[in-house]
């Protein structure tokens, strides 16, 4: 007999506390890493100093969910009928549990997303109550946060009957509820402000990407664009600013819906997830500039040195952990080459990878000079029809939810504290400086 997600979760979580437990009451004074005065003043880049499971980044290899490459994770996952790529819920069952479900199991997660993906009315008015110059990743997490009288943690919760060992249960739940909604409130978003037509409801017979698409108005191959953007965005160890904001307000025993929300405002800046916009923007304001549908290299390496001189990033490039090609950028390069490499863009974002890390590296500023996922995942949308690039955030946004309700669940599961580290003051530093 097939066991629900829920009950292999349940197992992992008991079998994994006393691993917790026994860490801090024996070990808990063990020294793991070494505060510098730089790394406090440095946005703290690369201290350990937070816990995930989950996933984690190798500087040279890039990302592993569970242990496990995305090429595995894509090879391993059961794959969506009539499809190349696995199934989105199959990607949470492995986050969660750290094993690859089979089929049906897989097939009773679908089962369980398709049934709440139904959003309360009061979701689409105060969407529609938006004016049609927001941003689409304000509306996102405005709807989100909006939901947050849902939340069956917060009913058991104030009913003052839930017990500490079970906070991960109803968070389940929530993350169940939350999840299943995203791509609705996205495509109700994108409706609203690009298709100005009457939005579709769900399709009951398909998974997340495939409703995604349909939800979207897309044509197949888009159910599997979608599935491959929505698997390869997910999760990126617990220290980046979405996944760290998530885990941050979660840890005041925030609910889900308002965790993922302020997550999301995060993932809303141009140096984090909105830099997929960003790069879709500056490729098409590089080719206005340049004045040449196909730039050559030469073009393309004047116009990227001209951006270095005034003191500008290039977005899409450089990385706060990397310090490599990140290997998301290389699955989503892999799939252009394969079917749209007579992309006119893409043939650009293609030079550029010849060029950018060359011209960084020369600049000598940058400490990784290689491409991040977001040099990649715009240009695939784009050339499947998706060219309203300001949505793009919203895209990956609901991929990153489902790395960090994952995270969260775990983090209830295994009573991770309130978080709170202490700040110091210049002066302070100063004297520890010997300075004063
Ligand atoms: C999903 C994601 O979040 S992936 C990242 C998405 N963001 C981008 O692509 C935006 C462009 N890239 C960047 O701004 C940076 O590389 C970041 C924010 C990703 C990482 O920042 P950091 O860890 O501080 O990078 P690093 O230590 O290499 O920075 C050193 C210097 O190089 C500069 N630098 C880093 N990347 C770039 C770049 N792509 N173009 C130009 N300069 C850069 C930094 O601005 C910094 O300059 P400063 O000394 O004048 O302040
Ligand atoms: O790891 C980071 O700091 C940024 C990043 O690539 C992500 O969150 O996906």
């Amino acid at each position: 007999m097939n066991s629900t997600l829920k009950q292999t979760l349940a197992q992992e979580i008991e079998a994994w506390r006393p691993r917790t437990k026994k860490l801090v009451k024996e070990y808990g004074d063990v020294v793991v890493d070494e505060v510098t005065i730089s790394k406090v003043i440095g946005g703290m880049r690369g201290l350990k100093s937070l816990v995930s499971d989950i996933s984690n980044l190798d500087p040279n290899e890039g990302i592993r969910y569970r242990g496990y490459s995305l090429q595995e994770v894509v090879d391993g996952l059961p794959k969506a009928p009539n499809s190349t790529m696995p199934y989105v819920e199959g990607l949470f069952y492995l986050l969660l549990t750290g094993k690859f479900p089979t089929k049906a199991e897989v097939e009773n997660v679908v089962d369980e997303f398709a049934k709440r993906r139904v959003l309360p009315r009061y979701v689409c008015e105060i969407l529609d109550a938006f004016p049609d110059y927001t941003h689409p990743m304000v509306m996102f997490s405005s709807a989100i946060l909006s939901m947050s009288k849902e939340s069956e943690f917060n009913r058991k919760y104030f009913k003052g009957n839930l017990h500490k060992n079970d906070f991960w249960d109803p968070t389940y739940e929530d993350a169940l509820s939350l999840l299943a909604k995203l791509p609705n409130i996205a495509s109700y978003i994108y409706n609203k402000l690009y298709l100005k037509g009457k939005p579709r409801f769900s399709d009951p017979n398909l998974d997340m990407g495939g409703n995604f698409a349909f939800l979207m108005h897309k044509q197949k191959p888009y159910d599997d664009v979608a599935r491959m953007h929505f698997i390869v965005h997910s999760d990126h160890e617990s220290g980046n600013v979405s996944a760290h904001t998530g885990h941050l307000v979660a840890s005041s025993l925030s609910d889900v819906y308002m965790s993922t929300s302020a997550m999301l405002n995060g993932l809303a800046g141009p140096l984090h997830g909105l830099a997929s916009q960003e790069v879709m923007k500056w490729l098409l304001d590089g080719i206005d500039i340049i004045g040449n549908d196909e730039p050559s290299e030469d073009e393309w390496r004047k116009f990227v040195w001209d951006k270095l001189n005034t003191g500008q990033v290039i977005p899409g490039y450089g990385h706060a952990v990397l310090r490599k090609t990140d290997p998301r950028y290389t699955l989503q390069r892999n799939f252009s080459k394969e079917f749209m490499s007579d992309d006119s863009i893409w043939k650009s974002v293609d030079k550029l990878y010849r060029i950018v890390p060359e011209v960084l590296k020369e600049h000598g500023k940058a400490k990784n000079p290689w491409p991040n996922v977001d040099a990649q995942s715009g240009v695939i949308q784009w050339h499947y029809g998706v060219r309203e690039f300001e949505f793009y955030t919203v895209l990956f946004g609901i991929s990153r939810a489902i790395g960090i309700c994952a995270n969260i669940i775990w983090d209830r599961a295994l009573g991770y504290p309130l978080e709170r580290p202490k700040s110091v003051t210049t002066e302070m530093l100063e004297k520890i400086a010997g300075i004063k």
